[in-house]
Parts: structure tokens; sequence; C-alpha cells
């Protein structure tokens, strides 16, 4: 007679059929195309999870950003102070007349939605579990180390110091992931600016950091799910690094934590969602904010598509101690974290689950 209570045959039994869903290289994708109407056990969160599903009743969203004439002086001063406004209250703004044409946004939305849309044996042959470097299809990066899965499956591409080689990349996708890299971090290099002046810097003091030198890209795909009242797309998190430039199909799902209310960041055309991630609050003096965001699990039969690309401080290249800016410390304003190595950095990140601490609450003062 088995014990189902017993707690030890719970946990063996658990690791058990996440080993096996993992195996099966399916991902959430391949369970939801099942017809499955009962989702496997570990992808039920706690209910605390839930206790906060409600979202917001207020109307306005994270603020809408339009960069149109960002280089004429009359217009500059205006976006800095708007940029600077929502990377202080929300951490999280759309961008839009941002330059890159609607057709490529869209083509990128369909290059990682046909991705995910191929059948399992084509896309197990990407199915890996090595962080870091490379390209990476996988269902849920922190499998192993979360308490909960979530109803998600990424494809994820080393961007930059080190692209990872062409051939690498899936065919389906190769040109538009290349192409898409190349344009989100040009938007990506000026918001950056606009950042950097915000605080009182110069334009391009972000770009003499390197922090848009290491940049990974994930499509995340978030299908169907049967139940999901029971689980969640991406589980509440913050972003480790510098910024993320966010695109989404016309799916909601994503919500940011505003004081005490989750926020829809409903689908806004044309538009691209901009987020401060833990590294800038940091070298930021906590000036700007690295918010909470998750996504719910899709209730709808069309798939969530979103493609983020994260752009990280280089940890090949940086040498030594991280932290505050000196130059935006004064008497009135001391430092609030204490400085960190790029080592710390990365073995926070890499060492735990999404929805473990951040670092910001290990270096704060
Ligand atoms: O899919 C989304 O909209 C959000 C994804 C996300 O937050 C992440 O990958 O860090
Ligand atoms: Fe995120």
């Amino acid at each position: 007679m088995h014990n189902y209570n017993d707690p030890h045959t719970t946990s063996q039994r658990r690791k058990k059929e996440v080993k096996e869903f993992d195996e099966s290289k399916m991902g959430v994708k391949g369970l939801s195309d099942s017809g499955i109407t009962d989702i496997p056990k570990f992808f039920v969160h706690p209910p605390e999870t839930f206790c906060s599903l409600k979202s917001s009743s207020t109307s306005t969203g994270i603020p809408v950003i339009d960069l149109s004439n960002v280089n004429l002086d009359s217009h500059r001063t205006k976006i800095v102070e708007q940029i600077r406004e929502a990377a202080k209250t929300w951490g999280f703004f759309q961008v839009i007349n941002h330059g890159v044409t609607v057709s490529v946004l869209n083509e990128t939305i369909a290059a990682i939605k046909a991705f995910h849309e191929q059948p399992t044996e084509e896309k197990s042959k990407y199915y890996v579990r090595e962080e870091g470097r490379g390209v990476m299809y996988a269902s849920n990066n922190d499998l192993y180390r979360a308490k909960a899965a979530c109803w998600h499956d990424s494809l994820q591409v080393w961007m930059s110091p080190e692209q990872a080689p062409a051939e690498d990349i899936p065919a389906v996708c190769r040109r538009e992931v290349v192409k898409w890299d190349l344009q989100a971090t040009k938007v990506a290099d000026c918001v950056m600016r606009l950042l950097s002046e915000g605080l009182g810097l110069e334009a391009g003091k972000f770009k003499e950091l390197t922090f848009s030198d290491a940049r990974v890209l994930v499509g995340h795909c978030y299908p169907y799910c049967p139940q999901p009242d029971l689980t969640v797309g991406i589980t509440s998190h913050t972003d480790p690094g510098i910024v993320t430039v966010l695109l989404q199909n016309q799916v909601q799902g994503l919500q940011v934590k505003h004081g005490e209310e989750w926020v829809d960041v409903k689908p806004l055309h044309g538009g691209l969602i901009i987020n401060v991630g833990d590294f800038l609050q940091i070298v930021s003096n906590g000036e700007y904010k690295s918010v909470q965001h998750r996504v719910l699990a899709n209730s709808n039969r069309e798939p969530r598509i979103s493609i983020v690309i994260f752009f990280n401080l280089c940890k090949w290249k940086g040498s030594g101690y991280y932290g505050p800016l000196p130059e935006l410390l004064t008497p009135e304003k001391p430092a609030i974290y204490r400085d960190f190595t790029t080592q710390e950095f990365c073995e926070n990140f890499y060492g735990k689950g999404l929805d473990s601490k951040s670092l910001i609450d290990k270096i704060k003062l």
C-alpha cells in the first residue's frame, strides 16, 4: 500500500513527474495540444499565489511614452522627464513611435509562434538545459529550482557578448531573431540614453558601462491552459539586469505590481514595453524601480507570445565591484546599497528559482 500523504513519498513522486515531463521534451504546448483537462500536480501553485489574483479596476495602465522627434531638443526634455517619472514610479512603460515598423514587430512574433507551433519531434532537437550561453529551448528555465512550475515554454538565444552560432538558432525563426536583436538594441540604446539623462548623467554613460553588451533573447509561449485558476503563466518576479525590452502579441496576461495593485499591461498595437531591472535599481541608488511582474495562465485558445531581450551587465568584461554610481551620491542621498561583485550577481540569479529573493534584498544597507 502506498501512503500518499507521506511527505517523503510526495516529494519523490513530484520529482519523478517533473523529470518525466522534462524528458518528454513536449513542453506545456505539448501538454496543451494533447487535450488534457487536468494539469499535472507540479504546476499547481499554493493558495498564496491566488489570494492576490484579482487585478485592478483602475483603467490607467503603465505610462505610454511617444518617442517621436526624440532627438529634437524641444521634445527631448519632456521625454526625459516622462521616462524618469515612469521609471521611478512604475518601473514599466510602453514606448511608441520608436522607429521599428509594425511589420518587423509582427514578423518577429509570427516567427517565435511558428517555432513553438512545430511538432514536438522538431522542437525537441533544441530541448536542452544549459544556461548562460548558446541556444536553449525548454519548459520553465527554473523547472528544477522553483517550488511550482508555470504554464510556459521558452526559446532562449544568447545574442551578446558571444552570439549563438547562426546554425544553432532554429531555422524557422533564425532570420527574425537576429533582425529583432538589432532593432530592439537600437531602441534599448535610445531608452538607456534617456534614462541616463534622467539621472542627470551624460547620455552615453550607460553605454560606457557596457550596459547593453550582454544580451539574451527569450521567446516565450503561453499556450492555452485548461485550469488557469490553478497555475500561472510566469510567477511574480523582478528582472535581474539593466532593462528589458518586451514585445507581446495581442493576447493579454502580463501584470505589473503598482502599489498594492496588479495592473494589466494591455497589448498596445505597435508598442514596446520597457522595464527596469534590479541592476539598474541598484546603480541608480534606488531612483529607478525594478518592480514585480507576472503573467497569468492563458485561458484563450490562442497562445500568448512574448519576446523579451534582457540587457545585462557584461560578466566577461566587468572585473571589479558594482554598486550605486558615485556620481549620484551626496551627503543627503548616501548609498542605500552596498557594492557587489559580478560573480555574486550571477550566482544569485542562476542559483535560484524566479520565485526567490532578489539580489536587491541582500545588499540593502
Ligand atoms: O511574457 C511576458 O510578458 C513577461 C516575461 C517575463 O517577465 C520574463 O521573461 O522575465
Ligand atoms: Fe520578467
